[in-house]
């Protein structure tokens, strides 16, 4: 069996680059130099410093950095990372005429733009000190807060996931300083081109996916919840960040029936699966929809209905207010029983989360789903908004048919008709686009784009940061928390002890409870039986970078939901106490 096309890293990283120092360093690093950056006793005479970079990996229970030479993180830095805003670079060049007509670009405003970006991979090359944002919004302020309270503002001597993010969020402000890019994502034809390459393992999933939406008995609505965890798990490998923006194909099963099949993978990847919770998680998660339906049921026949206020319109008739919910700061119990996605890749793996949703919805399990996205392009391929919108489009009207003659079986009889053709169309997919975009519509799913989910920081820092959104996770059955960066940060981005319990890992972060279901691209996991990181390593000393290895974690802890101790932060004065305008995301 081939293997996805994810380019895989060599074990040890390119010395191609080399990073002016800017601080104090490890002794081990004999191939720092630094570039003559002042004049000293006569012209191009060389500067030796100490290197702030170490030749170890990363040590045990520290943060992920590009310090640590024979890590990921460096090499992520060093290499992947340029090479994809070098993608974006040629990518404006190639393409400079139809994004200058699609925008409304000018000439100038895209050459200022590419030469932004390539400053921007200059500086990170040369491990240059963080510039500040220069745009003048509430959300870039915060940011140039964020960097100027950092105790180390360089590129490879902060934190892996402060650098990746402030490179993205730079990367933003690129477009945003010219009027015509406030709209261009940098991503948008590679995201395209993934979902169009990934067309037939969504056909196959969308005729599997109608067989499971009818009402079932209990177990087989837990078998299917089950498979449909690990369809999302492994199509977590078609991330374009960790490919450099190259198609990622799936694993490649079509040699057995012709059809890449995304069920069979689940079956070919069984060893792989390091930690598989799903079974705990289905159970406890169905429990607690059922325990929460009949709670929030009750309240609201005991609830005093709020007096239905009217208001003024313009023609002087009187128009009813739109209707009114509790304060979230106060409320107690949610208005509605929820699942929360927070999402990492468009394209096929979005596609595969709107599947569980709508399964959680047709069983009844879950009154709406919240999926919470990027507002901004973020690491490649990670969904936007747009993103979201896109897929559901797409998947109404794409066009796939796919005919595989079957070879006839071996022990036929003379004369008898070879079996059926495999059949592959797009007529489910078209019928998923068209109810998806129904529950868009009718507000049971719900997109949400919260500034915290683009920036810098880690998840038991989310209260701290993020008071509000913390509190609106706080109201979801369970969250369902996708890939390796959203991993990285339920963990800290901290090399914790592989045999470390998932809750432990998490440092505190249990807004409700936790599902983490992502494939391994970075070094730091928890969960893990006592030798098992040692034994896959003598297998594949670089099995944490490429993503064929998986874990589905659950954490059913989760803080009691009480009276907020601090003031209704949506609406504010609006708030009038206890009653708050309608939230459309409750
Ligand atoms: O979150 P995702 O899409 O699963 O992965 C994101 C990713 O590609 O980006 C990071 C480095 O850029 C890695 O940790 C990881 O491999």
């Amino acid at each position: 069996m081939s293997k996805a096309s994810v380019k895989s890293p060599p074990s040890i990283p390119s010395k191609s680059v080399s990073i002016v120092s800017q601080g104090k360093g490890g002794e081990d690093d004999d191939e720092f130099k630094t570039n003559p950056d002042f004049i000293y006793g006569g012209p191009f005479i060389t500067v030796e410093k100490p290197s702030p970079l170490l030749g170890t990996s990363t040590p045990i229970n520290m943060q992920l950095q590009g310090t640590f030479k024979k890590s990921f993180a460096y090499y992520s830095l060093v290499e992947r990372l340029p090479i994809i805003l070098t993608k974006v670079i040629d990518y404006c060049s190639r393409e400079s005429g139809s994004i200058r007509s699609s925008c409304g670009a000018s000439d100038g405003d895209l050459r200022s733009f590419i030469n932004y970006v390539s400053k921007l991979k200059n500086d990170l090359i040369t491990n240059k000190k963080y510039e500040l944002l220069q745009v003048d919004t509430p959300e870039a302020k915060k940011w140039n807060e964020w960097i100027e309270g950092s105790p180390n503002q360089y590129y490879f001597t902060n934190i892996w996931v402060f650098t990746e993010c402030y490179v993205y969020r730079r990367l933003r402000e690129g477009c945003e300083l010219y009027k015509t890019l406030a709209t261009f994502d940098p991503f948008q034809e590679q995201k395209s081109e993934a979902f169009n390459s990934t067309l037939e393992p969504m056909c196959v999933v969308a005729d599997k996916l109608m067989t499971m939406l009818p009402e079932s008995d209990k177990d087989k609505r837990k078998a299917d919840f089950v498979t449909l965890m690990k369809i999302c798990l492994w199509a977590n490998k078609c991330d374009l960040s960790l490919s450099v923006g190259d198609q990622v194909k799936l694993q490649d099963n079509e040699h057995t029936t012709g059809i890449m099949d995304p069920f069979q993978m689940i079956t070919d990847l069984k060893d792989k699966l390091l930690v598989d919770d799903t079974g705990k998680a289905a159970d406890q998660i169905i429990t607690k929809a059922e325990n929460m339906a009949k709670t929030i049921e009750g309240a609201s026949v005991t609830a005093v209905t709020p007096v239905a206020s009217k208001a003024a319109t313009a023609e002087g008739g009187e128009e009813p207010e739109p209707p009114k919910i509790p304060c979230p700061a106060k409320m107690t119990i949610p208005q509605a029983v929820m699942f929360d996605i927070v999402c990492d890749n468009a394209g096929y793996e979005l596609f595969a989360d709107l599947c569980l949703a709508h399964f959680l919805v047709s069983q009844k399990i879950v009154q709406k789903v919240r999926f919470h996205v990027k507002k901004i392009p973020w690491f490649v391929s990670d969904v936007t908004p747009k993103d979201f919108q896109y897929v559901i489009d797409q998947c109404r009207s794409a066009r796939y048919d796919k005919k595989v003659p079957q070879a006839p079986k071996p022990d036929a009889a003379e004369g008898e008709a070879p079996p059926e053709p495999l059949v592959v169309s797009a007529d489910n997919l078209h019928r998923l686009g068209d109810q998806w975009t129904q529950y868009v519509a009718d507000g049971i799913f719900i997109v949400m784009s919260d500034d915290f989910w683009t920036s810098p920081h880690v998840y038991k820092d989310m209260k701290k940061y993020d008071y509000n959104l913390y509190r609106k996770l706080q109201y979801a059955v369970a969250i369902m928390f996708k890939g390796d960066l959203n991993y990285r940060k339920l963990l800290g981005e901290r090399n914790c002890s592989s045999v470390l319990g998932f809750e432990a890992a998490l440092q505190g972060f249990i807004p409700a409870p936790i599902l983490a279901v992502r494939t391994v691209k970075a070094e730091l996991i928890c969960g893990l039986p006592k030798g098992k990181a040692d034994q896959i390593s003598k297998i594949d000393p670089d099995w944490m970078r490429k993503g064929d290895y998986g874990v589905i974690h659950f954490c059913p802890k989760a803080e009691p939901l009480k009276v907020a101790d601090r003031p209704c932060l949506d609406y504010g004065d609006k708030c009038r106490g206890t009653i708050c305008p309608t939230h459309n995301d409750l």
